[in-house]
């Protein structure tokens, strides 16, 4: 692959409804996407982090600067990439900014997908032609508000509902569900909520039977996250805690989780979350696809790296109109009645980009020439 240029676009778009989770209530998703360029090739990627540092420390604004100051200038530093896991090394010695190395690695792998003219999920390694997803539900204002959102989800066609909680919005707001909807996939994310002062609440979760609790410890730890799996019979799922393969490898060690939230752009990009994969296969700890609100082309990649394997849990990447009015690619993707998606058979990611809306949501556009 030769790359002759590499587009980088901030964009903006908005909610059909505010997303609240214990740190923030999200109104909008900022982007930026990533385009590389060959001679016959357009690869796409796209840098997750959004415009605050609630969820990680990295924002729209610190990726754009990692991006043009030390990556770009990285990968024009070579002549040629012959396979997309070049960039794993050649990134390694910049420390974390994960989601901005994801932009770029993501656009290389659908490059080489194009190039050879197979599909991206072919490229990974991925064996399904659909994937089971489900929806995550933002804090909502009472138990009865979300047991309304719960049955629209349902009526969709949803199977598993992940709900996020805070302290205060958990037990009941569970509870609620249980009785109304039986025993449907559902699980709970803390976004680091709780400390360990909260072991007995999380106890009285065991018997509401959820898929898993994700994240209920600080964001940075694992040896809390051990001690509280060792009592409860729910598995515990990292998110936050998981930037590498040897955070996945130490967390396993310690028993700080049974299984893992693999975000695409929170690992560096598609070649890490396949490691990880990878290791937690070996390790028989099955994992899933996490989502960052993603608009389609973030979405795209999580619909191709989710058809290896042990990818064993339904992905937070549920229909484009979960999120938007409208989404960026064509065709948006959508779920079919037992709320799977279809992997696209197309070369690449299988998605098209709509360059009239691309333009629309985007508020800052920069061109970098090799
Ligand atoms: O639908 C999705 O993309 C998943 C949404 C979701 O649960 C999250 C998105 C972004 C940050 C977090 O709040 C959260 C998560 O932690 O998984
Ligand atoms: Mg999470």
């Amino acid at each position: 692959m030769k790359i002759e240029k590499i587009v980088l676009r901030k964009m903006k778009m908005t909610f059909k409804t505010p997303f609240q989770v214990s740190f923030a209530t999200m109104r909008e998703k900022h982007f930026i996407a990533a385009e590389i360029h060959t001679k016959d090739h357009i690869g796409y990627g796209d840098c997750s982090a959004f415009d605050h540092p609630y969820y990680n420390e990295e924002t729209t604004t610190t990726a754009w600067h990692i991006l043009q100051d030390f990556l770009i200038p990285l990968l024009f530093s070579k002549d040629e990439i012959s396979h997309p896991e070049e960039l794993y090394s050649l990134f390694s010695h910049i420390r974390r900014n994960k989601m901005a190395k994801s932009a770029l690695d993501c656009a290389v792998w659908d490059l080489y997908a194009k190039e050879r003219n197979i599909p991206l999920s072919k490229a990974l390694g991925g064996t399904r032609s659909k994937i089971e997803t489900g929806v995550s539900i933002g804090i909502q204002n009472s138990p009865d508000d979300l047991l309304r959102v719960v049955e629209k989800y349902m009526e969709e066609g949803y199977r598993r509902v992940k709900i996020k909680i805070k302290p205060g919005k958990d037990i009941k707001y569970l509870e609620a569900i249980r009785k109304r909807f039986g025993d449907i996939m559902l699980m709970a994310d803390a976004n680091s909520a709780y400390t360990l002062k909260d072991i007995e609440l999380f106890k009285e979760m065991d018997p509401l039977n959820l898929i898993m609790i994700e994240q209920p410890l600080a964001h940075d730890d694992i040896v809390d996250h051990a001690k509280l799996q060792a009592v409860l019979k729910t598995r515990i799922c990292l998110d936050e805690s998981i930037h590498s393969v040897e955070d996945a490898r130490k967390a396993i060690e310690l028993g700080s989780t049974k299984t893992i939230n693999i975000k695409v752009a929170r690992v560096g990009g598609l070649t890490a979350a396949k490691k990880i994969h990878d290791l937690c296969q070996a390790h028989d700890i099955p994992v899933w696809c996490g989502g960052m609100l993603d608009t389609g082309i973030a979405r795209a990649h999580n619909v191709a790296i989710a058809s290896l394997p042990n990818y064993r849990f339904p992905g937070d990447i549920p229909a484009s109109n979960r999120y938007w009015n409208q989404d960026v690619i064509s065709p948006e993707v959508t779920i079919d009645e037992k709320a799977m998606v279809a992997v696209p058979e197309k070369a690449g990611i299988g998605f098209e980009p709509i360059p009239e809306l691309m333009e629309r949501f985007t508020y800052e556009k920069k061109q970098i020439l090799r």
